[in-house]
């Protein structure tokens, strides 16, 4: 089939659709698959730490030289493609962090709002939307909510046809399903995931149609299934890389007043023997630079801003100190109570994340009275409910449902001691932010004052991190662990110039040479990723899609059956693209570049992690990605990888005078944004003791 087909291929319901083969007790082995290694403890060495080498993994995968500029037939699809051939609505992006930039260089969007990581040039369909829901009053807002949490209902102004793949096992099977039915504008089809509630009241109408009834539309019936309780499963872990000392080379930055000095052990942190016990079981023997600095620092009640290259370790880096200080007040367990008062509010921005967010925190948790709880959307309201009421300590939750759940007053904020927002500058910007205002405004939520915020994220871009100085106290102390927004040196990146037309003949050259290893294929929109995960299956390629049109059903599925290696090949929107730790992901193929560096920096990010090295190889369309050409090579030049000449090329004719443009989201902050107004910080290397900053901070441009 010729490229120009695809459009009528897409939009023809006599697309073949296919179901995956399901295994059953898929997760008997645990959420990660039967493939982990079960790593014994060993001691650590705190001598390590101190190690300094070269971290430069610049490799030879024939960087820009060994695929060409394929060129770019002119034919239908290049037409349509990038200007409103994918006119599937915009109703998805759960964590399209591209949406919510304020200028779309994908020009030919404008029209289109199918794009799970789409352009802002698409808001003003989302603020449509977010109008018909009474939304936050910021006319940019968004169905993210909706989009986030499953909680499709119905009446949008956003009548998607909904996505009809369903995944694959083996790339022969496949079944039509319905196409027909909408997505998050009407009834999402199948007897799960479903549209409730009216839209009259984002805060309402998931509990509302969801499980109450009050408001029409099927209930979301699924029920994730729980996670396994053998210890072997709950502390499978993966080793870490060979790279994993290295990381103590990277130069950190810590600002703000009174930094306590960085831990080079677990030792020092001190903390109780069940943690300890539970740290040695999961495998970690030694700090990664994020979580020397960020656990003396929330020991030491601070609030903190902490960017760590993608897969170092930060969900630890808050887990653990947080365990600690409940540990260390003596924490009772909590009882059935119809309201339950977490001391730890956990957010991140999609449910898959979310929801390893959560094992994390039960693994460490394990053996102590400390009882975490997952929520997210897409999944039974009655189910998250009956979870909560038997205790609840750590609350981990998508914005979305938690913000139901605090509606139906079964989750109590006043005894909130940490507010957690993982992915945090997507946390904040224009999809979530208003979500999370509203949270930490909510009655009983403690003012920042009285509670502790903790931010994590790989990227910072400026105009978010003077956002999340609401959320802040104003001493906050901020650590960068190497580049803000830098990509992970240990994935060697590859840029093509591959045009539209080529994508797909490539994409195969290069799955085929690839053969069984796990590999990421992101695209630009969901049914994009249908399309193409269908494409591979009719190559023989085992392949899976995760995208927000499928149901919580299928996207747990599809991610079991890629970490089990089942399907090798998993296509993805940028829903998957922050976060995921899943093992042995070894390439990531950019077939669609995002609209942002943030987003090519997270996804890249899903491979070469926690010292282990990985490959990415990203399609550059001259047509549509020029834009990027001048951060990519900022990218690609701090991660100590091979620029390719054309791109240079490309960077310097697109030139953009005055370029520092984070605040389209285009370039990361290279710092704390608090030191145009405070001058210095401290510079240390990982393995070292932070100094402090002697200048004041400016508090009034924070608060
Ligand atoms: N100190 C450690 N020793 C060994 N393994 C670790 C250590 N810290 C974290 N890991 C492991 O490294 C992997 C990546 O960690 P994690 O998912 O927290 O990364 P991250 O920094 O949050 O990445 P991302 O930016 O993509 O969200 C996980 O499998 C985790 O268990």
């Amino acid at each position: 089939m010729g490229d120009e087909d695809w459009e009528a291929e897409i939009i023809k319901p006599r697309m073949s659709y296919y179901v995956p083969v399901f295994e059953k007790d898929r997760y008997s082995s645990g959420p990660n698959g039967d493939s982990f290694n079960k790593t014994p403890a060993s001691s650590s060495d705190p001598g390590e730490s101190n190690k300094r080498e070269n971290t430069s993994t610049v490799g030879g995968f024939g960087i820009g030289k060994s695929f060409g500029n394929r060129g770019f037939p002119n034919n239908k699809f290049e037409e349509g493609d990038s200007s409103g051939s994918w006119r599937e609505s915009n109703n998805d992006c759960e964590d399209n962090q591209t949406r919510n930039r304020r200028f779309s260089k994908r020009g030919g969007y404008q029209d289109g709002n199918d794009s799970e990581a789409s352009g802002s040039s698409r808001r003003g369909g989302r603020g449509s939307f977010r109008g018909c829901r009474g939304g936050f009053g910021l006319g940019s807002s968004n169905s993210e909510y909706e989009q986030d949490e499953g909680t499709q209902r119905p009446g949008g102004l956003f009548g998607s046809r909904r996505s009809a793949l369903s995944g694959t096992g083996n790339g022969d099977t496949y079944q039509s399903r319905s196409g027909s039915g909408s997505g998050r504008g009407g009834y999402k089809g199948l007897n799960e995931e479903v549209i409730t509630g009216s839209g009259k009241n984002s805060w309402k109408s998931e509990a509302e149609g969801g499980e109450s009834g009050d408001t029409q539309g099927p209930k979301v019936t699924y029920i994730p299934p729980p996670p396994p309780e053998d210890e072997d499963s709950i502390f499978a872990h993966y080793q870490t890389g060979i790279n994993f000392d290295k990381y103590d080379t990277i130069l950190v930055e810590v600002s703000g007043h009174d930094a306590p000095p960085a831990i080079l052990t677990f030792e020092e942190a001190n903390l109780c023997q069940t943690l300890n016990s539970n740290i040695a079981k999961a495998g970690y023997t030694k700090l990664t630079p994020v979580q020397k600095y960020s656990i003396p620092i929330i020991l030491g009640g601070r609030d903190l801003m902490a960017c760590a290259q993608t897969g170092s370790g930060k969900t630890a880096a808050f887990l653990l100190p947080i365990l600690a200080h409940l540990m260390r007040e003596g924490i009772t367990a909590s009882r059935f109570k119809e309201l339950q008062e977490p001391e730890c509010i956990i957010v991140a921005p999609t449910r898959e994340l979310i929801n390893q967010i959560y094992l994390e925190a039960r693994k460490f948790s394990f053996g102590t009275c400390v009882r975490a709880v997952v929520t997210y959307g897409g999944t039974q309201f009655g189910h998250s409910i009956r979870q909560i009421v038997q205790g609840c300590n750590i609350l981990c939750a998508t914005p979305g449902r938690l913000m139901d759940i605090i509606s139906k007053e079964k989750i109590g904020l006043r005894q909130v001691k940490y507010l957690v927002l993982d992915e945090a500058d997507r946390m904040l910007d224009m999809g979530f932010g208003p979500e999370m205002k509203k949270l930490i405004s909510c009655p009983g939520m403690p003012s920042k004052e009285q509670r502790q915020t903790l931010m994590f994220s790989a990227t910072f871009p400026e105009e978010i991190q003077r956002l999340a100085g609401e959320f802040l106290k104003s001493n906050y102390l901020f650590v960068a662990v190497g580049q803000v927004g830098g990509a992970c040196r240990d994935v060697q990146q590859t840029i093509l110039q591959v045009g539209q037309y080529s994508k797909r003949e490539k994409l195969v050259e290069i799955l085929r040479n690839i053969g069984d290893e796990r590999t990421m294929v992101f695209v630009e929109t969901k049914k994009k990723a249908d399309f193409i995960a269908t494409f591979l299956c009719q190559e023989k390629i085992s392949t899976t899609s995760i995208h927000g049109d499928r149901e919580q059903r299928e996207r747990e599925q599809a991610l079991g059956d890629f970490r089990c290696g089942k399907c090798p090949v998993l296509v993805a929107t940028s829903v998957a693209a922050r976060g995921l730790d899943i093992e042995n992901v070894q390439h990531v193929i950019n077939f669609d570049l995002p609209s942002t560096i943030d987003e090519y920096v997270h996804r890249i990010g899903r491979t070469g992690r926690c010292g282990n090295t990985g490959r990415a190889i990203s399609f550059f369309d001259p047509e549509s990605d020029n834009h990027l050409a001048q951060p990519l090579v900022k990218v690609l030049s701090d991660a100590q990888q091979d620029v390719p000449a054309w791109l240079e090329e490309i960077a310097f004719s697109t030139y953009v005078p005055g370029f520092s443009g984070s605040s389209r989201g285009n370039v990361f902050a290279s710092v704390d944004t608090r030191k145009n107004f405070q001058g210095k910080s401290s510079l240390n290397t990982a393995g070292f003791s932070s100094s402090q900053a002697p200048n004041p901070v400016d508090d009034e441009s924070w608060d």
